[in-house]
């Protein structure tokens, strides 16, 4: 769809009075008088001219494989993927760094055998040749940018997918533990070093590396001598500072990139968490801790624009000292004899044209330096190995009854100290067994566990006689549904968070599902309908209205096996009765493990269990359990004295 048939409403939208209607469409909504409000009559023509002219994006083919990624990340293997273009701008760089130094020497003719010997013809032909060098060394160098800045766009949009479907890949522990800023830094900070690098860094370094060689050649052919003299005042502390600077540098850029993820993760943090900052007076105290993180980025700059200060103004030096040295040697040559002007003029521009390469390579060895330090850091990344994988030759689960046995199961998030320990448990297909305990006692790790979320250090989790490690994920995560306990909506339509698990689901199961979990009224109530937009995170609804999303949204999925973790905060009782009618709807039928923070929840279950002190305490009927007088008695009795209360 077209960016204005969706941002500033295209026709076929519902009659709008809402905010969301209110940002676009024609027809009715263009006189609802708020800003925005459609498209004005006299523009209509000229949009729907700009629409047909906009380009069409076809859904790109990109490969996901659930196989972890080899991590292997090198330059040579971002370039290497388009070979038309990488020849392309290599030639484009010989030439244009051939040409560049064809400027001297033309000089030379023009002062020797011109100006030197009376020669007009000469004289002309060297400004000729040097005109048309200089029109075809802009020509090689237009075709260089355009070569190398279409590879390095292909290049990062290829790292950029591939990082991404990495991230996809990995299992829930690597987002407990990584922050999502670093994650961040690494998807735009990090890349983008890379594509600068790509872009023009490659080039660049290739044409100043050439014309190096070039020159050094050509100061040979004009004097031995004198070249090897002035190269040798030049070269070696040249060497060595460079290789002090690729040291310094190398943990200057590291440390910087370190730094650019904290900025980032302290700002996403603060982000997400405005509400509860602003709430608990933290504002001040935020800005004090972002102060620490900007400033330790500052530092880390400031330690690289330290080295850098040290290493441009060191190479000037070194090459005008060279210059000097230069002019005194040959100077005296030429009173000599045994060198023309001409040739110490050339010699002069030469000596130049090898230290301008030299300050454009200090530019670009930082760039080279950040981009490294960047490559280092996603080729971490992507090393990253998803703690939950599929195994080769992993086979699709057939369509599942839904029988679950947790077989002698330990698991603990630090496998030295287990949160779940020899576990068994056998549930019948259909069955609904609820898991109570007290708060951290495993409840919801055991639901993570049955989802494969995680999977055990020890024992197993077997689905219809299945292990859940021998089944593909995808065909695993078809059949087992899962409720988080804080359901997350995406912005978008209400339609494509209800489809989410199922996006070509048909309009009757959708309609199906919103019936079932009882969100018809707030369909009808919603501008659009279906269609009404929703705010990132669904902060445009109800928290209740949140929760019966996710529920309407594993109806649609339709999977034998239900894993719901009962959200913990608490609802007005109508919504609360709501939620759980569209709860006891979603199980019918279907096996379901719930974890139940509400025993209200618990008492319709077919079956108790009491999760405590690694392991099941008890299990059985709400009534047996009740009847036994243990652990679930006391519970419930405390429960319900707090619910009549
Ligand atoms: N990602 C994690 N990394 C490390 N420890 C974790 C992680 N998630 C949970 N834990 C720890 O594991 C234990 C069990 O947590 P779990 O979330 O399963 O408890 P629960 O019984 O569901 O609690 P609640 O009723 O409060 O939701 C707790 O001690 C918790 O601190």
């Amino acid at each position: 769809m077209s960016m204005f048939g969706g941002g500033f409403g295209g026709p076929g939208g519902g009659p709008g009075s809402g905010a969301i209607a209110g940002m676009g469409g024609t027809g009715a909504r263009r006189n609802s008088g708020s800003p925005f409000a459609g498209i004005p009559p006299e523009l209509a023509a000229g949009v729907a001219a700009l629409e047909a002219r906009e380009p069409v994006h076809p859904v790109p083919d990109v490969p996901f494989r659930q196989t972890p990624d080899s991590g292997r990340l090198t330059l040579w293997s971002l370039l290497s993927g388009r070979p038309g273009l990488l020849v392309t701008a290599a030639f484009a760089v010989l030439l244009e760094a051939l040409l560049l130094q064809s400027g001297p020497y033309l000089v030379q003719i023009g002062i020797d055998h011109g100006i030197g010997a009376g020669n007009v013809p000469w004289l002309v032909f060297a400004a000729v040749a040097f005109l048309a060098s200089v029109v075809l060394t802009a020509l090689a160098s237009g075709i260089r940018i355009r070569a190398s800045g279409r590879l390095s766009a292909y290049a990062t949009r290829d790292l950029r997918v591939r990082i991404f479907a990495h991230l996809q890949r990995l299992s829930l522990d690597f987002y407990t533990k990584e922050k999502a800023g670093v994650t961040m830094t690494r998807m735009t900070s990090d890349v983008e070093a890379l594509q600068h690098l790509l872009s023009e860094g490659f080039a660049q370094f290739l044409i100043h590396g050439l014309t190096m060689v070039v020159v050094t050649a050509v100061l040979v052919h004009y004097d031995v001598s004198l070249a090897v003299i002035t190269l040798l005042m030049v070269v070696p502390p040249l060497v060595i500072l460079s290789l002090w600077f690729r040291k310094a540098a190398d943990v200057g850029y590291n440390r910087q990139r370190d730094a650019i993820a904290g900025l980032f993760s302290h700002l996403t943090e603060s982000l997400y968490g405005v509400r509860v900052i602003t709430a608990h007076n933290q504002r001040d105290r935020n800005v004090i801790a972002h102060r620490e993180v900007v400033g330790a980025y500052r530092d880390a700059n400031d330690n690289t624009g330290r080295i850098n200060a040290v290493y441009g103004p060191g190479t000037s030096v070194i090459g005008l000292l060279g210059l000097a040295a230069l002019l005194l040697i040959g100077g005296r040559m030429v009173l000599r004899g045994t060198l023309t002007i001409g040739e110490l003029t050339a010699f002069v521009l030469y000596l130049n044209a090898f230290f301008q390469p030299v300050q454009q390579l200090v530019q670009l060895y930082t760039n080279y330096q950040q981009a490294r330090a960047a490559l280092g850091k996603l080729r971490g990344l992507l090393r990253t190995i998803p703690a939950v994988q599929e195994k080769p030759g992993a086979i699709p689960l057939p369509p599942a009854d839904g029988g679950l046995l947790i077989k002698d199961m330990t698991f603990g998030y630090d496998p030295a100290r287990p949160v779940l320990r020899d576990v068994t448990l056998r549930i019948a297909p259909g069955e609904t067994i609820a898991c109570v305990g007290p708060t951290g006692a495993g409840k919801s790790t055991l639901a993570k566990l049955v989802a494969r979320l995680y999977d055990p250090d020890s024992g197993s989790i077997l689905i219809d006689g299945h292990d859940l490690r021998d089944v593909t994920l995808d065909s695993l995560h078809r059949q087992v549904g899962v409720v988080p306990q804080e359901p997350f909506l995406f912005a978008g339509t209400l339609r494509d968070n209800i489809a989410f698990a199922r996006p070509d689901a048909p309009e009757s199961a959708i309609r199906a599902a919103v019936d079932a979990v009882g969100l018809r009224d707030l369909v009808d109530r919603s501008p659009d309908g279906l269609d009404t937009v929703l705010h990132e995170r669904g902060q445009s609804v109800s928290s209740g209205e949140r929760q019966l999303i996710a529920l309407a949204r594993v109806f649609v999925a339709e999977p034998r096996v239900v894993v719901l973790d009962e959200a913990t905060s608490s609802l007005d009782l109508r919504s609360e009765l709501r939620v759980e009618a569209a709860i006891q709807r979603l199980l019918e039928g279907r096996t379901a493990i719930l974890v139940a923070h509400r025993l209200s929840t618990a008492r319709r279950a077919d079956r108790v269990i009491v999760v405590d002190a690694g392991g099941i305490r008890e299990q059985g009927t709400h009534d047996d359990l009740l009847a036994a007088g243990g652990h679930y008695a006391t519970m419930y009795a405390t429960w319900q004295s707090h619910t009549t209360r």
